[in-house]
């Protein structure tokens, strides 16, 4: 799943691209040599890098996180997870935000917890603090989320560290104290129609871009930020700019939740809905030939194209297009060969139905 911008933290967008648990807990087996009773295997995008021991790997992680704020310190014995992941990592499509996801999940089923939709997001959102991928990846299709106001109590314990609530390696295990549970209700989600027509290009290259790193260039004040080298503005306009960019974005994102829910969908507002000055312009540092290829690319010279964006926090190039899918694709791996980057692209579609369980 991808966000969208401009819906930087706020728009997410589930697409046909699933990552997959096979789980089996054997009941037979009294105990268990394996490392916290689990047995991790892998294929897929990240099989040579992903760690198979378990309170090592994200998917695992989040789950005995979960576990242990449920008194269940180590999975049941003995626990099989067996991982598919076709999403490559490190893309901007939303690998960690589903291998989050999948660990809810996970302990979900494996501790029989009963735990809602909503209760999973709060636990997501205790690890990946922007709404927009996990929101997608539980819910399905495009999504639009936010994060509750809390009480003062509540907000504190929603800002506990990352490495308070998910320690690498996961501990606990020896002092026996429990994880910061996630207060009720952190963060909530409204899905959007997507007209069927319009399909998601992504243009994949093959390099990795950590979200983290893609965080860190964005400015902490955009105002201050933006007019470093600038003394000659006044207060009074440094707040006219940075009203003038959040203006921008939302006036945009009010369009195109709508815009992109219509038929025949309108290429001239979903090409403006998808225009960015919040996280975009700061990211071309890290990516090549990105300005040149959102500016060069727009429904008139390119027919079919809907609109064009960096997908989550990069590398990959989203373009949401009708028709005329291969030239635009041909076009996009043009302008990052010009920059010597080789990349994969694949036409996915939304996918509505979310997170699902299917037991055998
Ligand atoms: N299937 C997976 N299994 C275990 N860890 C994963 C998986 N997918 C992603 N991750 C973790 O998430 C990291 C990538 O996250 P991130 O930088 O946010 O990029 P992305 O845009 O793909 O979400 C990986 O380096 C890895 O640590
Ligand atoms: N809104 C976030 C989305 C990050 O998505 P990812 O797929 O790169 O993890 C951002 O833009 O930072």
């Amino acid at each position: 799943m991808i966000s969208i911008s401009p819906g930087f933290d706020v728009i997410g967008l589930a697409l046909s691209i699933w990552l997959e648990l096979q789980v089996n807990v054997d009941t037979s087996k009294l105990q268990s040599d394996a490392p916290l009773n689990c047995v991790i295997t892998y294929e897929g995008e990240g099989a040579k890098e992903v760690s198979l021991v378990p309170d090592h790997n994200l998917i695992t992680r989040t789950a005995l996180y979960v576990l242990r704020c449920h008194d269940r310190w180590t999975f049941p014995v003995e626990t099989a997870v067996h991982i598919i992941n076709p999403i490559p990592l490190g893309r901007g499509l939303g690998s960690s935000g589903a291998a989050v996801v999948s660990g809810v999940m996970l302990a979900n089923e494996v501790g029989n917890l009963g735990l809602s939709k909503a209760r999973m997001l709060d636990y997501c959102l205790m690890i990946e603090r922007h709404p927009d991928n996990v929101a997608a990846a539980l819910y399905g299709g495009l999504v639009g989320t936010y994060l509750n106001e809390l009480d003062p109590i509540d907000t504190e314990r929603k800002e506990i560290p990352l490495s308070e609530v998910l320690p690498e390696p996961a501990g606990g295990l020896d002092t026996g104290l429990k994880p910061p549970e996630p207060p009720y209700g952190i963060g909530h989600y409204k899905k959007f129609k997507w007209a069927t027509e319009i399909k998601a290009i992504t243009i994949i290259p093959r390099f990795e871009v950590s979200t983290a790193k893609a965080r860190e260039v964005l400015p902490t004040m955009y105002s201050r930020k933006d007019m470093v080298g600038s003394p000659r503005f006044t207060r009074k306009q440094l707040e006219i700019v940075t009203d003038q960019i959040q203006v921008f974005n939302m006036q945009r994102i009010a369009l195109l939740t709508t815009a992109l829910g219509e038929s025949p969908p309108d290429a001239d507002m979903i090409y403006q809905g998808m225009q960015d000055k919040v996280h975009q312009p700061y990211r071309r540092t890290l990516i090549p030939g990105l300005t040149e290829i959102l500016q060069s690319m727009t429904p008139k010279s390119h027919p079919g194209l809907m609109g064009i964006c960096l997908s989550g926090a990069g590398p990959t190039i989203l373009a949401l297009a009708t028709h005329n899918i291969e030239n635009i694709a041909g076009v996009i791996l043009a302008k990052f060969k010009e920059e010597d980057i080789d990349c994969d692209w694949k036409v996915l579609r939304p996918a509505e139905d979310g997170a699902v369980v299917i037991r055998s």
